[in-house]
């Protein structure tokens, strides 16, 4: 099968390895003068995480499994300062290497702790999830939930390479999978609407990996990322449009105690994000229908209790886009025509809201 190297371009450029048995390439990307390589994957994935360590072993590393806690349990300080303890133990000097293997939350927790341990040693990410290959473990940021909400410490800090072996995919269980797809159909809506249509053309293919369209929607969505992080590594600007249906997302997120999936929220944060732009009248009412039909046809949710308003209001206050006590939204104007939505009133983010509610 092929192999295709997407280049994230910026001031430390590196590729996003796509195909089957890409993780032979592990050994050789860690590199030479690397004595040690941390493996920080989730305890749940040891047939994974296994011969990872194997193979690293067999080209010569010293090798340190670290397992960590399942999915978004591992994104916290605790876990975070027992990896920075381990890491003292095992000697890990700059010139040696973490790698991270798992799904988004495993990639972004790794990917904060070797930013941060001796102030940034070599990360390669490993993304084992549907969702962390086409945007988690690519672009660098990093980071861990604190008690007031969701990433909100962290550091943008690419990583030497992604190996996105599609191997990998086959066991994540369906629900995990499909989340990611609403990663991939934001990419559809803000940059590269082929994403919607292939998306379209096939919802029961595009929820298996098996799918015909499962490589482009792939390879198509780690391209919308590579664009934009190249050209904006710190989210000074275009950047946010990554975070399209976020702000309601992470919120939910945070309402939820994370028992609700990254991807499931990002979903009803896009309908979200889509009415408020279709009630400032600035969004056609065939888009918001659209937005809803195909996250709906793939099996993601589009609406949400009506009840926890307040305090999904309260929560939105840390989105990372406000600016003080005014929050930004990142709109469509049209598909992959994206806008800023500065201070909006409440009547108009509680409108939207009632939009979505059940
Ligand atoms: N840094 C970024 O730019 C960025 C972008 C998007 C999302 N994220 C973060 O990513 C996280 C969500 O990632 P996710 O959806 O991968 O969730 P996740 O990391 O929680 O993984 C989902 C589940 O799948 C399991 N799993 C992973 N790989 C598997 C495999 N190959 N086979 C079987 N099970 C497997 C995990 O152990 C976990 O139980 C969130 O924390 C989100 O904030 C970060
Ligand atoms: O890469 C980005 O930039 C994104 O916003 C991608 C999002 O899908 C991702 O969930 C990200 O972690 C959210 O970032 P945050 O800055 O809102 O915490
Ligand atoms: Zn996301």
């Amino acid at each position: 099968m092929t192999v295709t190297r997407i280049r994230v371009h910026g001031d430390a450029p590196y590729d996003v390895v796509v195909g089957t048995g890409v993780l032979a390439e592990l050994p050789a990307l860690v590199g030479e003068g690397v004595r040690t390589v941390a493996v920080v994957s989730p305890a749940s994935l040891p047939e994974i995480s296994r011969p990872v360590c194997e193979s690293l072993r067999a080209a010569g590393y010293e090798v340190v499994s670290l397992p960590v806690p399942d999915g978004e349990q591992a994104k916290t300080v605790g876990v975070a300062a027992e990896l920075w303890s381990a890491f003292g133990r095992y000697g890990i000097t700059r010139t040696d290497a973490v790698v991270g293997v798992g799904g988004g939350a495993t990639t972004d927790l790794a990917g904060f702790v070797a930013a941060t341990w001796l102030r940034g040693v070599k990360v390669i990410q490993v993304p084992t999830t549907l969702l962390a290959m086409v945007d988690a473990a690519v672009g660098g940021k990093t980071g861990i939930n604190t008690p007031e909400g969701k990433n909100l410490v962290g550091a943008f800090y690419p990583p030497k390479g992604v190996l996105c072996d599609l191997a990998t995919l086959v066991s994540v269980p369906r629900e995990d999978y499909v989340a990611g797809l609403a990663e991939i159909i934001k990419g559809g809506f803000i940059a590269d609407p082929t994403i919607l249509m292939l998306v379209e053309d096939d919802p029961a293919g595009a929820r298996v990996p098996e799918g015909d369209h499962t490589r482009a929607l792939i390879e198509r969505k780690i391209q919308v990322k590579a664009d934009v992080v190249g050209a904006d590594l710190k989210e000074s600007g275009l950047r946010e449009i990554l975070n399209y249906g976020h702000t309601l997302a992470h919120a939910i997120e945070r309402v939820e105690d994370y028992r609700i999936r990254h991807g499931e929220a990002v979903a009803i944060g896009l309908v979200y994000a889509a009415e408020v732009a279709r009630l400032d009248g600035r969004l056609a009412d065939a888009v918001v229908d659209r937005t809803r039909s195909i996250l709906t046809s793939v099996g993601l949710p589009t609406s949400y209790r009506k009840d926890a308003w307040p305090r999904l209001r309260e929560h939105m206050r840390v989105d990372k886009k406000s600016r003080g006590a005014k929050l930004r939204l990142v709109v469509l104007d049209d598909i992959a025509r994206v806008s800023r939505l500065e201070d909006p009133s409440e009547e108009l983010l509680e409108s939207a809201f009632y939009e979505i509610s059940r």
